[in-house]
């Protein structure tokens, strides 16, 4: 662990978590990252802000419980008025995103999609010019056939793809039941394009680009924390 960019993770996480407002209903991101939010929402809560979650993932709510958040469903709230989560890869000018190395992209993305503003939250190490320059693209597929679908994954360009495993070696299983395979692009030209390709195949849950989703992108460094918009 580099103590210095943990540093700079929390003072993002710990800004977006002050742009959060009484009586807001929150998304709660999944990752280092959005922990040091939760825990920055908790100490918030502790001082008297009323909120309500949602997490992107059982260890987001985990975590949000043991803070004193209150949780909160999608059958109750339709529509989150914030959502706060990290990235794997910020790519700068469009803020385009990859998430999902910490295996919730599929909550993530529905939870950044339901909400009014989503910022998020990152060191300097994750923009990037080309989304898929430093990191797999984390796609979640349907357990069933899925050696088939990793095989269209590679007719859409993908040079390398593994099936994600856990710590113990054995197959992840995502909260939704399902697996994730990650697949090197190289630095990607057309992430739009490529997005369009990986959702038509069946068996595909959702995969890590998320593109044109981000409100605002809280990048901090040893200068301070820059913020960035579309
Ligand atoms: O997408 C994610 C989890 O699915 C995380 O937001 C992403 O992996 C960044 O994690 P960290 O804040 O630990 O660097």
């Amino acid at each position: 662990m580099d103590i210095v960019v943990e540093v700079h993770k929390k003072t993002a996480a710990r800004l977006a978590a002050d742009m959060v407002q009484n009586g807001m209903v929150v998304g709660l991101g999944t990752g280092s990252t959005a922990t040091y939010m939760i825990e920055r929402l908790g100490e918030r809560i502790a001082e008297g802000l009323e909120v309500l979650g949602i997490p992107t993932s059982e260890d987001s709510a985990r975590k949000a419980r043991q803070a004193g958040i209150q949780l909160t469903t999608f059958a109750a709230h339709r529509h989150l008025d914030l959502a706060i989560d990290g990235a794997d890869e910020v790519q700068r000018g469009p803020l385009n995103l990859v998430k999902g190395l910490g295996g919730a992209l599929v909550r993530e993305k529905i939870v950044a999609q339901a909400a009014r503003k989503f910022v998020v939250i990152v060191d300097g190490n994750k923009p990037v010019d080309h989304l898929g320059q430093r990191t797999a693209i984390p796609v979640e597929v349907i357990p069933f056939g899925w050696e088939s679908t990793a095989d269209q994954l590679s007719q859409c360009g993908a040079k390398s793809l593994h099936p994600r495993m856990d710590r113990a070696g054995h197959l992840f299983v995502s909260d939704n039941g399902n697996m994730i395979l990650d697949c090197n692009f190289g630095p990607i030209e057309k992430p739009d394009f490529l997005a369009s390709q990986i959702d038509s195949i069946v068996g595909v849950v959702e995969h890590g680009l998320f593109l044109n989703m981000a409100s605002e992108v809280l990048v901090a460094t040893e200068q301070g924390v820059e913020r960035w918009e579309p």
